[in-house]
Protein backbone atom coordinates (compact mmCIF):
# COMPACT_ATOMS: atom_id res chain seq x y z
CA UNK A 1 0.00 0.00 0.00
CA UNK A 2 1.59 3.39 -0.85
CA UNK A 3 2.59 5.52 2.73
CA UNK A 4 -0.34 7.32 4.45
CA UNK A 5 2.14 10.49 3.74
CA UNK A 6 2.05 9.98 0.16
CA UNK A 7 -1.69 9.95 0.09
CA UNK A 8 -2.12 12.85 2.17
CA UNK A 9 -0.33 14.69 -0.02
CA UNK A 10 -2.26 13.58 -3.50
CA UNK A 11 -4.91 13.91 -2.05
CA UNK A 12 -4.81 17.52 -1.09
CA UNK A 13 -3.47 18.85 -4.16
CA UNK A 14 -6.02 16.42 -5.49
CA UNK A 15 -8.96 18.03 -4.16
CA UNK A 16 -7.58 21.81 -4.73
CA UNK A 17 -7.28 21.05 -8.28
CA UNK A 18 -10.67 19.40 -8.67
CA UNK A 19 -12.50 22.83 -7.34
CA UNK A 20 -10.73 24.91 -9.45
CA UNK A 21 -11.28 22.46 -12.86
CA UNK A 22 -14.99 22.32 -12.37
CA UNK A 23 -17.12 23.87 -14.86
CA UNK A 24 -20.36 22.88 -13.61
CA UNK A 25 -21.45 24.86 -10.40
CA UNK A 26 -22.58 21.55 -8.77
CA UNK A 27 -19.99 19.28 -9.61
CA UNK A 28 -17.58 21.31 -7.87
CA UNK A 29 -18.24 19.23 -3.89
CA UNK A 30 -16.20 16.58 -3.74
CA UNK A 31 -15.53 15.95 -0.13
CA UNK A 32 -11.59 16.14 1.37
CA UNK A 33 -10.31 13.51 2.78
CA UNK A 34 -8.95 13.79 5.90
CA UNK A 35 -5.73 14.00 5.95
CA UNK A 36 -6.19 11.95 9.98
CA UNK A 37 -8.24 9.52 8.51
CA UNK A 38 -5.11 8.15 6.32
CA UNK A 39 -2.77 8.64 8.79
CA UNK A 40 -4.50 6.53 11.11
CA UNK A 41 -5.59 8.68 13.28
CA UNK A 42 -8.19 7.02 15.73
CA UNK A 43 -11.56 7.78 15.29
CA UNK A 44 -11.97 10.33 18.28
CA UNK A 45 -10.00 12.35 16.52
CA UNK A 46 -12.78 13.38 13.55
CA UNK A 47 -14.90 14.94 16.29
CA UNK A 48 -13.76 18.04 17.58
CA UNK A 49 -16.85 19.47 18.50
CA UNK A 50 -17.96 16.21 20.82
CA UNK A 51 -16.68 17.39 23.89
CA UNK A 52 -18.85 20.70 23.94
CA UNK A 53 -21.75 18.58 23.18
CA UNK A 54 -21.41 16.61 26.51
CA UNK A 55 -24.77 18.33 28.21
CA UNK A 56 -26.93 16.78 24.76
CA UNK A 57 -29.83 14.62 25.85
CA UNK A 58 -29.79 12.53 22.56
CA UNK A 59 -27.59 9.64 22.43
CA UNK A 60 -24.91 10.41 19.92
CA UNK A 61 -25.75 10.00 16.18
CA UNK A 62 -24.08 6.97 14.06
CA UNK A 63 -20.26 7.48 13.21
CA UNK A 64 -20.98 8.30 9.81
CA UNK A 65 -17.42 9.54 8.49
CA UNK A 66 -15.55 8.41 6.14
CA UNK A 67 -13.65 11.69 5.15
CA UNK A 68 -13.50 15.79 6.37
CA UNK A 69 -16.29 16.39 7.62
CA UNK A 70 -15.24 19.62 9.12
CA UNK A 71 -15.09 20.82 5.74
CA UNK A 72 -19.01 20.78 5.29
CA UNK A 73 -20.53 24.03 5.75
CA UNK A 74 -23.93 24.03 6.27
CA UNK A 75 -26.50 26.88 6.45
CA UNK A 76 -29.33 26.43 9.11
CA UNK A 77 -32.22 29.30 8.84
CA UNK A 78 -35.81 29.69 10.55
CA UNK A 79 -34.75 28.43 13.70
CA UNK A 80 -34.68 24.70 13.38
CA UNK A 81 -34.19 23.07 16.56
CA UNK A 82 -31.10 22.44 18.38
CA UNK A 83 -31.78 18.52 17.82
CA UNK A 84 -30.78 19.30 14.01
CA UNK A 85 -27.98 21.75 15.40
CA UNK A 86 -26.74 18.98 17.60
CA UNK A 87 -26.81 16.28 15.28
CA UNK A 88 -24.57 18.58 12.18
CA UNK A 89 -22.44 20.02 15.15
CA UNK A 90 -21.37 16.71 16.42
CA UNK A 91 -20.36 15.44 12.83
CA UNK A 92 -17.79 17.98 12.77
CA UNK A 93 -19.30 20.00 10.05
CA UNK A 94 -19.35 23.80 10.12
CA UNK A 95 -22.90 25.00 11.05
CA UNK A 96 -24.29 28.56 10.82
CA UNK A 97 -27.61 28.97 12.42
CA UNK A 98 -30.13 31.99 11.79
CA UNK A 99 -33.23 32.42 13.75
CA UNK A 100 -35.15 33.45 11.02
CA UNK A 101 -35.22 33.66 6.85
CA UNK A 102 -33.36 36.04 5.25
CA UNK A 103 -33.71 38.13 2.30
CA UNK A 104 -33.39 36.31 -0.57
CA UNK A 105 -30.29 38.99 -1.68
CA UNK A 106 -28.29 37.66 1.79
CA UNK A 107 -29.59 34.16 0.68
CA UNK A 108 -27.94 34.16 -2.45
CA UNK A 109 -25.03 35.41 -1.11
CA UNK A 110 -24.75 33.03 1.84
CA UNK A 111 -26.03 29.60 0.10
CA UNK A 112 -22.81 30.13 -2.73
CA UNK A 113 -20.63 28.19 -0.07
CA UNK A 114 -22.95 25.79 1.35
CA UNK A 115 -22.73 21.81 0.82
CA UNK A 116 -26.08 21.93 2.67
CA UNK A 117 -28.72 24.35 3.74
CA UNK A 118 -31.92 23.53 6.30
CA UNK A 119 -34.89 25.83 6.15
CA UNK A 120 -38.62 25.55 7.38
CA UNK A 121 -41.88 26.72 5.77
CA UNK A 122 -40.57 30.58 4.96
CA UNK A 123 -37.84 30.05 2.85
CA UNK A 124 -38.00 30.84 -0.95
CA UNK A 125 -35.88 28.12 -2.61
CA UNK A 126 -36.27 29.27 -6.35
CA UNK A 127 -34.73 27.87 -9.55
CA UNK A 128 -32.85 31.52 -9.36
CA UNK A 129 -31.58 30.98 -5.42
CA UNK A 130 -30.45 27.47 -6.14
CA UNK A 131 -28.59 28.78 -9.55
CA UNK A 132 -26.28 30.59 -7.58
CA UNK A 133 -25.53 27.30 -5.37
CA UNK A 134 -22.15 25.97 -6.05
CA UNK A 135 -21.75 23.65 -3.97
CA UNK A 136 -24.68 22.49 -2.69
CA UNK A 137 -25.42 18.88 -2.27
CA UNK A 138 -28.72 18.27 -0.11
CA UNK A 139 -31.85 20.68 1.02
CA UNK A 140 -33.59 20.20 4.46
CA UNK A 141 -36.74 21.23 4.95
CA UNK A 142 -37.56 21.09 8.72
CA UNK A 143 -41.41 20.56 7.71
CA UNK A 144 -43.89 18.74 5.90
CA UNK A 145 -44.27 21.49 3.50
CA UNK A 146 -41.89 21.64 0.17
CA UNK A 147 -43.50 23.95 -2.07
CA UNK A 148 -41.14 26.63 -0.57
CA UNK A 149 -38.66 24.45 -2.60
CA UNK A 150 -38.41 24.32 -6.94
CA UNK A 151 -37.33 20.46 -6.16
CA UNK A 152 -37.60 19.58 -10.19
CA UNK A 153 -35.13 21.97 -10.37
CA UNK A 154 -32.94 20.45 -7.68
CA UNK A 155 -32.89 17.61 -8.79
CA UNK A 156 -32.22 18.34 -12.24
CA UNK A 157 -29.20 19.86 -10.69
CA UNK A 158 -28.13 16.95 -8.26
CA UNK A 159 -29.66 18.37 -5.09
CA UNK A 160 -31.12 16.11 -3.00
CA UNK A 161 -34.44 17.24 -1.35
CA UNK A 162 -35.59 15.72 2.28
CA UNK A 163 -38.37 16.85 4.51
CA UNK A 164 -40.15 15.77 8.14
CA UNK A 165 -43.53 14.25 6.04
CA UNK A 166 -45.39 14.01 9.75
CA UNK A 167 -43.35 14.51 12.56
CA UNK A 168 -46.12 17.43 13.13
CA UNK A 169 -49.26 16.11 11.74
CA UNK A 170 -50.63 15.59 15.26
CA UNK A 171 -49.21 18.93 16.68
CA UNK A 172 -51.80 20.60 13.51
CA UNK A 173 -54.62 17.88 14.22
CA UNK A 174 -54.71 19.37 18.07
CA UNK A 175 -54.30 22.89 16.86
CA UNK A 176 -57.66 22.49 14.29
CA UNK A 177 -59.59 20.43 17.04
CA UNK A 178 -58.86 23.47 19.52
CA UNK A 179 -60.36 26.10 16.99
CA UNK A 180 -63.43 24.04 15.84
CA UNK A 181 -64.51 24.55 19.54
CA UNK A 182 -63.36 27.85 19.89
CA UNK A 183 -65.07 29.05 17.07
CA UNK A 184 -68.28 27.22 17.98
CA UNK A 185 -68.26 29.11 21.51
CA UNK A 186 -66.89 32.50 20.23
CA UNK A 187 -64.49 32.12 22.74
CA UNK A 188 -61.89 34.39 21.59
CA UNK A 189 -63.95 37.12 21.09
CA UNK A 190 -64.99 36.22 24.79
CA UNK A 191 -61.96 36.58 25.98
CA UNK A 192 -60.91 39.52 24.28
CA UNK A 193 -63.28 41.38 25.78
CA UNK A 194 -62.62 39.81 28.76
CA UNK A 195 -59.26 41.63 28.24
CA UNK A 196 -60.73 44.73 27.88
CA UNK A 197 -63.04 44.78 30.60
CA UNK A 198 -65.85 43.57 29.19
CA UNK A 199 -68.30 41.36 30.77
CA UNK A 200 -70.29 39.67 27.76
CA UNK A 201 -72.40 36.31 28.61
CA UNK A 202 -74.21 35.04 25.35
CA UNK A 203 -75.66 31.78 23.74
CA UNK A 204 -76.78 33.11 20.89
CA UNK A 205 -74.58 31.76 18.02
CA UNK A 206 -72.87 29.19 20.25
CA UNK A 207 -73.49 25.38 19.66
CA UNK A 208 -71.51 22.38 21.24
CA UNK A 209 -69.63 20.68 18.49
CA UNK A 210 -71.53 16.63 19.32
CA UNK A 211 -72.73 15.82 16.03
CA UNK A 212 -72.41 18.84 13.80
CA UNK A 213 -70.63 17.62 10.58
CA UNK A 214 -66.85 18.21 10.07
CA UNK A 215 -65.51 18.17 6.53
CA UNK A 216 -62.18 17.74 5.86
CA UNK A 217 -60.77 19.00 2.66
CA UNK A 218 -56.99 16.99 1.78
CA UNK A 219 -57.04 13.01 3.83
CA UNK A 220 -53.80 12.31 4.29
CA UNK A 221 -51.67 12.78 7.66
CA UNK A 222 -52.69 15.41 9.24
CA UNK A 223 -56.88 14.78 7.58
CA UNK A 224 -56.54 11.46 8.56
CA UNK A 225 -55.57 11.90 12.56
CA UNK A 226 -58.63 15.00 13.07
CA UNK A 227 -61.02 12.60 11.37
CA UNK A 228 -60.35 9.80 14.71
CA UNK A 229 -59.65 13.04 16.97
CA UNK A 230 -63.33 14.62 15.72
CA UNK A 231 -65.08 11.07 15.57
CA UNK A 232 -63.99 11.31 19.32
CA UNK A 233 -65.72 13.94 20.32
CA UNK A 234 -69.07 13.32 18.37
CA UNK A 235 -68.65 14.76 15.14
CA UNK A 236 -69.43 13.14 11.82
CA UNK A 237 -66.48 13.36 9.57
CA UNK A 238 -66.93 13.82 5.75
CA UNK A 239 -63.63 14.33 3.55
CA UNK A 240 -63.01 15.24 0.09
CA UNK A 241 -59.54 13.73 -1.30
CA UNK A 242 -58.62 13.97 -5.25
CA UNK A 243 -57.87 10.03 -5.08
CA UNK A 244 -59.91 7.67 -3.02
CA UNK A 245 -58.40 7.25 0.51
CA UNK A 246 -59.63 4.60 3.42
CA UNK A 247 -62.11 6.08 5.75
CA UNK A 248 -60.89 5.72 9.32
CA UNK A 249 -64.21 5.25 12.02
CA UNK A 250 -66.77 6.10 10.47
CA UNK A 251 -65.47 8.68 8.24
CA UNK A 252 -67.28 8.75 5.02
CA UNK A 253 -65.38 10.28 1.43
CA UNK A 254 -67.59 12.46 -0.70
CA UNK A 255 -67.37 12.57 -4.49
CA UNK A 256 -67.18 16.32 -4.78
CA UNK A 257 -65.61 19.40 -3.29
CA UNK A 258 -68.79 20.72 -3.65
CA UNK A 259 -70.82 17.44 -1.93
CA UNK A 260 -68.45 17.95 1.30
CA UNK A 261 -69.14 22.36 1.29
CA UNK A 262 -73.32 21.82 1.13
CA UNK A 263 -73.13 19.30 4.08
CA UNK A 264 -70.49 20.02 6.58
CA UNK A 265 -71.01 22.55 9.36
CA UNK A 266 -67.17 23.01 9.80
CA UNK A 267 -64.57 22.67 6.83
CA UNK A 268 -61.23 21.93 7.21
CA UNK A 269 -58.10 22.33 4.46
CA UNK A 270 -55.35 20.22 4.61
CA UNK A 271 -54.07 20.11 1.08
CA UNK A 272 -50.68 21.27 -0.43
CA UNK A 273 -49.95 24.13 -2.12
CA UNK A 274 -50.56 22.90 -5.50
CA UNK A 275 -51.25 25.33 -8.77
CA UNK A 276 -53.87 23.09 -8.42
CA UNK A 277 -55.37 24.18 -4.52
CA UNK A 278 -54.88 27.64 -5.44
CA UNK A 279 -57.94 29.49 -4.30
CA UNK A 280 -59.03 26.35 -3.99
CA UNK A 281 -61.83 28.23 -1.97
CA UNK A 282 -63.12 30.90 -3.62
CA UNK A 283 -66.13 32.92 -3.99
CA UNK A 284 -68.18 30.00 -5.85
CA UNK A 285 -67.29 27.99 -2.95
CA UNK A 286 -68.05 30.22 0.12
CA UNK A 287 -71.53 30.45 -2.24
CA UNK A 288 -71.81 27.26 -2.10
CA UNK A 289 -71.73 27.02 1.98
CA UNK A 290 -74.43 26.20 4.61
CA UNK A 291 -74.87 29.52 5.84
CA UNK A 292 -73.50 30.39 9.52
CA UNK A 293 -70.60 27.39 8.78
CA UNK A 294 -67.21 27.88 9.88
CA UNK A 295 -63.62 27.42 7.68
CA UNK A 296 -60.21 26.52 9.32
CA UNK A 297 -56.92 26.50 7.01
CA UNK A 298 -53.82 25.83 8.57
CA UNK A 299 -52.75 23.86 5.31
CA UNK A 300 -50.64 27.11 3.20
CA UNK A 301 -51.76 30.62 2.37
CA UNK A 302 -53.00 30.31 -1.17
CA UNK A 303 -55.78 27.80 -0.91
CA UNK A 304 -58.21 30.14 0.24
CA UNK A 305 -59.15 33.65 -1.63
CA UNK A 306 -58.86 35.92 1.52
CA UNK A 307 -61.37 38.96 0.20
CA UNK A 308 -63.83 36.33 -0.66
CA UNK A 309 -63.32 34.97 2.83
CA UNK A 310 -63.80 38.70 4.42
CA UNK A 311 -67.45 39.00 2.59
CA UNK A 312 -68.25 35.70 3.00
CA UNK A 313 -68.03 36.65 6.79
CA UNK A 314 -69.29 40.20 6.56
CA UNK A 315 -72.26 38.86 4.77
CA UNK A 316 -72.38 35.73 8.37
CA UNK A 317 -72.35 33.33 5.41
CA UNK A 318 -69.04 32.15 7.21
CA UNK A 319 -70.03 32.33 11.15
CA UNK A 320 -66.07 31.76 11.94
CA UNK A 321 -62.93 31.16 10.36
CA UNK A 322 -59.19 29.99 11.94
CA UNK A 323 -56.22 31.32 9.76
CA UNK A 324 -52.54 29.70 10.50
CA UNK A 325 -50.97 30.24 7.04
CA UNK A 326 -51.27 33.91 4.70
CA UNK A 327 -50.39 34.50 1.56
CA UNK A 328 -47.23 36.23 2.49
CA UNK A 329 -45.76 35.45 5.36
CA UNK A 330 -43.30 37.61 7.58
CA UNK A 331 -39.69 36.81 7.28
CA UNK A 332 -38.96 37.26 11.72
CA UNK A 333 -41.75 37.86 14.42
CA UNK A 334 -42.43 41.46 15.63
CA UNK A 335 -44.87 43.85 13.94
CA UNK A 336 -44.58 42.78 10.88
CA UNK A 337 -48.03 41.29 9.51
CA UNK A 338 -49.74 44.55 8.04
CA UNK A 339 -47.41 45.53 4.90
CA UNK A 340 -48.20 46.45 1.84
CA UNK A 341 -48.27 42.58 0.54
CA UNK A 342 -51.13 41.81 3.05
CA UNK A 343 -53.42 44.58 1.77
CA UNK A 344 -56.26 42.94 3.56
CA UNK A 345 -54.65 42.66 7.03
CA UNK A 346 -56.17 45.63 8.43
CA UNK A 347 -60.19 44.04 7.35
CA UNK A 348 -58.90 40.36 8.30
CA UNK A 349 -58.36 41.82 11.77
CA UNK A 350 -61.15 43.47 11.89
CA UNK A 351 -63.27 40.56 12.16
CA UNK A 352 -65.31 39.26 14.60
CA UNK A 353 -64.74 35.08 15.20
CA UNK A 354 -61.73 34.91 13.29
CA UNK A 355 -58.64 32.89 14.87
CA UNK A 356 -55.40 34.43 13.41
CA UNK A 357 -52.36 32.93 14.29
CA UNK A 358 -48.82 33.13 12.91
CA UNK A 359 -48.18 29.58 11.32
CA UNK A 360 -48.01 27.77 14.62
CA UNK A 361 -49.58 24.53 13.61
CA UNK A 362 -46.61 22.34 13.69
CA UNK A 363 -44.96 24.61 16.22
CA UNK A 364 -44.80 22.75 19.29
CA UNK A 365 -41.67 20.78 21.75
CA UNK A 366 -42.09 17.98 20.33
CA UNK A 367 -42.65 17.92 16.59
CA UNK A 368 -39.77 20.25 16.44
CA UNK A 369 -37.80 18.04 18.10
CA UNK A 370 -39.14 15.15 16.34
CA UNK A 371 -38.27 17.32 13.08
CA UNK A 372 -34.55 18.26 13.86
CA UNK A 373 -33.57 14.68 14.43
CA UNK A 374 -35.46 13.38 11.35
CA UNK A 375 -33.87 15.84 8.58
CA UNK A 376 -30.82 15.74 10.68
CA UNK A 377 -29.98 12.84 10.47
CA UNK A 378 -31.38 11.98 6.81
CA UNK A 379 -29.20 14.96 6.05
CA UNK A 380 -26.32 13.40 8.07
CA UNK A 381 -27.03 10.20 5.86
CA UNK A 382 -26.89 11.74 2.49
CA UNK A 383 -23.70 14.02 3.26
CA UNK A 384 -21.49 10.88 4.68
CA UNK A 385 -23.17 7.82 2.85
CA UNK A 386 -24.99 9.17 0.04
CA UNK A 387 -28.31 7.63 1.03
CA UNK A 388 -31.41 9.32 -0.23
CA UNK A 389 -34.07 6.85 1.51
CA UNK A 390 -37.09 9.61 2.33
CA UNK A 391 -35.76 12.32 -0.29
CA UNK A 392 -38.72 13.98 -2.02
CA UNK A 393 -37.34 14.62 -5.00
CA UNK A 394 -34.21 12.07 -5.71
CA UNK A 395 -35.03 7.76 -6.14
CA UNK A 396 -34.75 6.15 -3.05
CA UNK A 397 -31.03 4.37 -2.84
CA UNK A 398 -29.18 2.95 0.20
CA UNK A 399 -25.89 0.42 0.47
CA UNK A 400 -24.89 -0.42 3.35
CA UNK A 401 -22.56 2.06 6.02
CA UNK A 402 -19.27 2.26 4.79
CA UNK A 403 -16.38 1.87 7.65
CA UNK A 404 -13.77 3.33 8.21
CA UNK A 405 -11.30 0.96 8.19
CA UNK A 406 -11.87 0.55 4.18
CA UNK A 407 -8.86 2.16 2.55
CA UNK A 408 -8.66 1.89 -0.63
CA UNK A 409 -12.20 1.72 -1.53
CA UNK A 410 -14.06 4.39 -2.78
CA UNK A 411 -17.77 4.95 -2.73
CA UNK A 412 -19.24 6.74 -5.91
CA UNK A 413 -22.20 8.70 -6.09
CA UNK A 414 -23.44 9.40 -9.50
CA UNK A 415 -26.58 11.15 -10.47
CA UNK A 416 -27.23 11.59 -13.75
CA UNK A 417 -30.07 11.60 -16.88
CA UNK A 418 -32.07 8.55 -16.89
CA UNK A 419 -30.84 7.65 -20.70
CA UNK A 420 -30.03 4.39 -22.29
CA UNK A 421 -26.35 3.53 -21.49
CA UNK A 422 -25.52 4.88 -18.80
CA UNK A 423 -24.22 1.57 -16.67
CA UNK A 424 -22.67 0.10 -19.54
CA UNK A 425 -20.44 3.07 -19.58
CA UNK A 426 -20.12 3.97 -16.12
CA UNK A 427 -19.06 0.13 -15.19
CA UNK A 428 -16.87 0.79 -17.85
CA UNK A 429 -15.32 3.26 -15.75
CA UNK A 430 -15.06 0.86 -12.52
CA UNK A 431 -13.88 -2.37 -14.33
CA UNK A 432 -10.09 -1.41 -13.34
CA UNK A 433 -11.18 -2.43 -10.05
CA UNK A 434 -13.16 -4.23 -7.82
CA UNK A 435 -17.42 -3.34 -7.58
CA UNK A 436 -17.89 -4.52 -4.29
CA UNK A 437 -21.42 -3.17 -4.36
CA UNK A 438 -23.62 -1.57 -6.61
CA UNK A 439 -27.35 0.00 -6.47
CA UNK A 440 -29.07 1.92 -9.02
CA UNK A 441 -32.79 3.62 -9.63
CA UNK A 442 -34.61 6.06 -11.34
CA UNK A 443 -37.14 8.84 -10.63
CA UNK A 444 -38.65 10.64 -14.00
CA UNK A 445 -35.38 11.85 -15.51
CA UNK A 446 -32.67 11.38 -12.49
CA UNK A 447 -30.97 8.52 -11.97
CA UNK A 448 -29.00 7.86 -9.18
CA UNK A 449 -26.23 5.43 -8.67
CA UNK A 450 -24.64 4.22 -5.45
CA UNK A 451 -21.06 2.29 -6.15
CA UNK A 452 -18.45 0.65 -3.29
CA UNK A 453 -15.83 0.36 -5.32
CA UNK A 454 -12.63 -1.85 -3.85
CA UNK A 455 -8.76 -1.79 -5.03
CA UNK A 456 -8.72 1.66 -5.70
CA UNK A 457 -4.69 2.76 -5.75
CA UNK A 458 -5.59 6.43 -4.51
CA UNK A 459 -3.67 7.83 -6.99
CA UNK A 460 -6.29 6.81 -9.44
CA UNK A 461 -9.11 8.64 -7.32
CA UNK A 462 -8.47 11.36 -9.40
CA UNK A 463 -8.95 9.39 -12.69
CA UNK A 464 -11.84 7.81 -11.58
CA UNK A 465 -13.75 11.03 -10.63
CA UNK A 466 -12.68 12.78 -14.08
CA UNK A 467 -13.75 9.67 -15.87
CA UNK A 468 -17.22 9.81 -14.47
CA UNK A 469 -17.36 13.72 -14.75
CA UNK A 470 -16.30 13.41 -18.46
CA UNK A 471 -19.88 11.26 -18.97
CA UNK A 472 -22.36 13.20 -21.20
CA UNK A 473 -25.28 12.01 -18.99
CA UNK A 474 -23.55 13.06 -15.49
CA UNK A 475 -25.44 15.74 -13.14
CA UNK A 476 -23.24 14.70 -10.46
CA UNK A 477 -20.07 13.11 -9.23
CA UNK A 478 -19.22 12.93 -5.65
CA UNK A 479 -16.51 10.16 -4.54
CA UNK A 480 -16.10 9.22 -0.85
CA UNK A 481 -13.15 8.03 0.40
N1 LIG B 1 -49.85 25.03 9.53
C1 LIG B 1 -48.78 24.30 9.67
O1 LIG B 1 -47.92 24.58 10.50
C2 LIG B 1 -48.61 23.08 8.83
C3 LIG B 1 -49.12 23.03 7.56
N2 LIG B 1 -48.96 21.91 6.79
C4 LIG B 1 -49.56 21.90 5.45
O2 LIG B 1 -50.55 20.88 5.44
C5 LIG B 1 -50.48 20.21 4.20
C6 LIG B 1 -51.06 18.83 4.35
O3 LIG B 1 -50.23 18.05 5.17
P1 LIG B 1 -50.34 16.46 5.21
O4 LIG B 1 -51.67 16.03 5.66
O5 LIG B 1 -49.18 15.98 5.98
O6 LIG B 1 -50.14 16.12 3.67
P2 LIG B 1 -50.42 14.76 2.93
O7 LIG B 1 -49.63 14.79 1.70
O8 LIG B 1 -50.30 13.61 3.86
O9 LIG B 1 -51.97 14.90 2.53
C7 LIG B 1 -52.46 15.82 1.60
C8 LIG B 1 -53.72 15.23 0.97
O10 LIG B 1 -54.28 16.22 0.12
C9 LIG B 1 -54.78 15.55 -1.02
N3 LIG B 1 -54.96 16.51 -2.10
C10 LIG B 1 -54.04 17.01 -2.96
N4 LIG B 1 -54.61 17.87 -3.80
C11 LIG B 1 -55.91 17.94 -3.48
C12 LIG B 1 -57.02 18.65 -4.00
N5 LIG B 1 -56.87 19.49 -5.02
N6 LIG B 1 -58.22 18.46 -3.42
C13 LIG B 1 -58.37 17.58 -2.40
N7 LIG B 1 -57.36 16.88 -1.87
C14 LIG B 1 -56.14 17.05 -2.40
C15 LIG B 1 -53.75 14.48 -1.29
O11 LIG B 1 -54.28 13.46 -2.12
C16 LIG B 1 -53.44 14.01 0.12
O12 LIG B 1 -54.26 12.93 0.51
C17 LIG B 1 -48.98 20.23 3.86
O13 LIG B 1 -48.77 20.10 2.49
C18 LIG B 1 -48.54 21.57 4.38
O14 LIG B 1 -48.66 22.51 3.35
C19 LIG B 1 -48.30 20.82 7.28
C20 LIG B 1 -47.76 20.84 8.52
C21 LIG B 1 -47.82 21.99 9.39
O1 LIG C 1 -44.56 21.52 8.10
C1 LIG C 1 -45.09 22.39 7.39
O2 LIG C 1 -45.34 22.24 6.19
C2 LIG C 1 -45.45 23.65 8.00
O3 LIG C 1 -46.21 24.40 7.44
C3 LIG C 1 -44.81 24.05 9.25
O4 LIG C 1 -43.94 25.05 8.86
P1 LIG C 1 -42.87 25.70 9.86
O5 LIG C 1 -41.86 24.64 10.15
O6 LIG C 1 -43.62 26.08 11.10
O7 LIG C 1 -42.32 26.85 9.10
Amino acid sequence: MTSPKIINNDISQYFQNAVKLSTSPQTSFLPQTSPSHFSGSPPQSYFPLQSRRSSMKLPPPKVLKPFATEDIKILLLENVNQTAVDILTHQGYQVEFHKTSLSEDELIEKIREVHAIGIRSKTKLTAKVLAEARNLVVIGCFCIGVNQVDIEYAAKHGIAVFNSPFSNSRSVAELVIAEIIALARQFTDRSNEMHQGIWNKVSAGCWEIRGKTLGIVGYGHIGAQLSVLAESMGMSVIYYDVIPIMALGTAKQVATLDDLLTEADFITLHVPALPETENLIGAPQFAAMKRGSYLINASRGTVVDIPALINAMRSGKVAGAALDVYPNEPAKNGPTFHTELNTWAEQLTSLKNIILTPHIGGSTEEAQSAIGVEVGQALVRYINEGTTIGAVNFPEVSLRSLTLEEENHVRVLYVHSNVPGVLRTVNEIFAEHNIDKQYSDSRGDIAYLMADISQVDAADIRDLYEKLERTPFKILTRLLY
